[in-house]
């Protein structure tokens, strides 16, 4: 039924003009039908011969219309609804989407979307064989309206026998799709962890038996339940089709008074009829299969939809002149399952003005990478308010507010594409930047692209810097940049890139553990468990 639904909110009115050409098709065949029980009864006057061609093509094309008007519907539902997910995704609070996981995000992007796609082109089928169905239906209660009435009264019971052993198998299939989310993220362990797992045997040996072959058994046993529970309803569908048969052939005479040509014309247009019977009973475990997916999808959907950002366009400059930004008694905490692993970053007062270069220094988990996304606008704080040039930051303007920062997080990720970038960005300058960052002979810039990121750890988090820089800015985020640079390049980092940035007016937050260069900064901010320690000026630390 949810399919039904995809295809409709696509487009009614497509759908309106299918199932009518699909009806078209299916009616015509069983004029069809009545047109050769006629021939055979050889009690019809009219000339058959000329009729029997022109409904058949009328079913061809009527046919033909329907499922290619109902393939692009439903190619299009996919399509859209790809976009949907990608666009609910892009919209959603960071910290909403880390609560998700990027496990169950992936497995719905890829496996369900995937199940839908490979089934929706079933459903114009099944509109198609549907139609015939009914058309045949419409020329038996012409036939005979007491056979009829037999007829739907058994179909009644047989389908509805059929669909209590159908929603035993939806169950299995459930169960086996909510596996599918375990099952994806010991996957993604593997490609992740493969280096770990290699090199510890017992760890991989743990880490299959236990997690993987555990998830991948549930995950076949369930699926296994669910296709065997489907082939004995598809299998008990046919046989109650055979008796439907019987029912009509021997049982039905004896109560009814029915001539032998109703009576052959009943069993033609049945057995005709088992054929689209038949080929639905098959796509049931398919369809059913789409349907969970497609559960999945929407509940997905909902979670996203229930939290998203107003992502519109920037209709504002950026500030590059901007004078001062506040944080007010801003707070952020992790719930952890456990009341002991809550962490709350916060209550702070911080203020940074035009120009500064600071470093963000604390142990671990203290909460410095939390501060920071706080201060880019990644998170938005629980309590307190954010003010840029004594402008509030509200839901309203996040997405301005955003738009001043350039940031290279630890856990960064490389676009190949420099897109975003200043329109000041030149290609010239990116060379000297290249060159700077000793990459001119490693990577190259084209159609504002680059060449390949396939480098080295640290050469790859230079080229994130690169993209920061070109993208120009007016405050810069670096989250433990120079951990994995050579001596080299933190001097270069340090003494010259910052330096730089200073001298153009940025304003710079730097988290370091490199205590050494701290004496570069204007200030210093120490964090521990949550809290300021300390807040220095340069001329504090001498
Ligand atoms: N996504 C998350 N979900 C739940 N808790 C988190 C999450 N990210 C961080 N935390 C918790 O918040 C605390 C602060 O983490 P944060 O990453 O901000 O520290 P940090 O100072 O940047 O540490 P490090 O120097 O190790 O990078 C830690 O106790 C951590 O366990």
């Amino acid at each position: 039924m949810n399919l039904i639904w995809l295809l409709l909110r696509a487009s009614s009115l497509q759908v309106a003009i299918a199932i009518l050409t699909g009806l078209i098709s299916g009616g015509t065949s069983a004029r069809l039908i009545a047109l050769i029980n006629s021939a055979i009864s050889g009690n019809s006057t009219e000339d058959l011969a000329w009729q029997f061609p022109t409904l058949a093509l009328i079913v061809l094309v009527s046919g033909i219309i329907s499922q290619v008007l109902l393939i692009k519907l439903s190619q299009n539902a996919v399509y859209r609804l790809r976009l949907r997910l990608s666009q609910g995704i892009l919209f959603s609070p960071l910290r909403h989407l880390e609560e998700l996981g990027a496990s169950k995000l992936l497995a719905t992007l890829t496996e369900d979307v995937t199940t839908l796609s490979n089934t929706v082109y079933a459903i114009p089928f099944i509109c198609v064989d549907i139609a015939v169905i009914v058309g045949c239906l419409v020329y038996l209660l012409w036939l005979s309206g007491a056979a009829f009435a037999f007829t739907i009264g058994f179909l009644m019971i047989g389908v509805g026998s059929v669909q209590l052993l159908i929603s035993r198998a939806d169950y299995f299939l459930t169960l086996a799709r909510d596996e599918q989310d375990n099952l994806f993220k010991h996957f993604r362990a593997i490609t992740d962890g493969i280096k770990e797992l290699k090199l510890n045997a017992i760890r991989r040996q743990d880490f299959f038996s236990e997690d993987l072959q555990n998830s991948a058994a549930k995950s076949r046993n369930q699926n296994a339940a669910a296709l065997f529970t489907y082939s004995i309803s598809t299998g008990w569908g046919n046989l109650l089709f055979f008796v439907l048969v019987g029912l009509i052939l021997f049982v039905v005479p004896q109560i009814l008074t029915i001539n032998s040509s109703v009576l052959a014309g009943f069993v033609l247009t049945l057995t005709y009829m088992m054929l689209p019977m038949q080929s639905i009973l098959d796509k049931l475990q398919q369809l059913a299969k789409a349907n969970v997916a497609l559960q999945k999808i929407e509940s997905l959907g909902l979670e996203l939809a229930a939290q998203t950002e107003d992502n519109t366009l920037i209709l504002h400059p950026i500030n590059q002149n901007w004078h001062q930004l506040e944080l007010q008694q801003v707070t952020h905490t992790y719930r952890g399952e456990k009341e002991d692993s809550k962490f709350t970053l916060g209550p702070l007062d911080l203020s940074f003005s035009q120009g500064e270069i600071i470093f963000i220094v604390g142990g671990n988990g203290s909460g410095k990478s939390t501060l920071a996304k706080l201060i880019t606008g990644l998170y938005v704080p629980e309590s307190g308010r954010i003010r840029l040039n004594k402008k509030v930051i509200t839901n309203d303007n996040r997405e301005w507010y955003r738009q001043h920062f350039s940031a290279v997080f630890s856990d960064y990720y490389l676009f190949e594409r420099l897109s975003g970038i200043s329109n000041n960005f030149s290609k010239q300058q990116a060379q000297e930047y290249l060159q700077q960052l000793k990459l001119d002979d490693k990577v190259e810039i084209k159609h504002q692209k680059l060449s390949t990121i396939s480098l080295s750890q640290g050469q790859k988090k230079r080229l994130a810097l690169l993209a920061a820089y070109l993208e120009n800015r007016p405050i810069y985020l670096f989250d433990e940049w120079a951990s994995d640079q050579d001596p080299i390049f933190r001097e270069i980092f340090y003494k010259q890139i910052l330096m730089n940035l200073k001298k153009q007016g940025k304003t710079v937050l730097v988290i370091s553990h490199d205590d050494h260069y701290f004496p570069i900064a204007d200030r210093v901010i120490k964090l521990d468990y949550g809290q300021i320690e300390y807040d220095k000026r340069n001329h504090d630390f001498s």
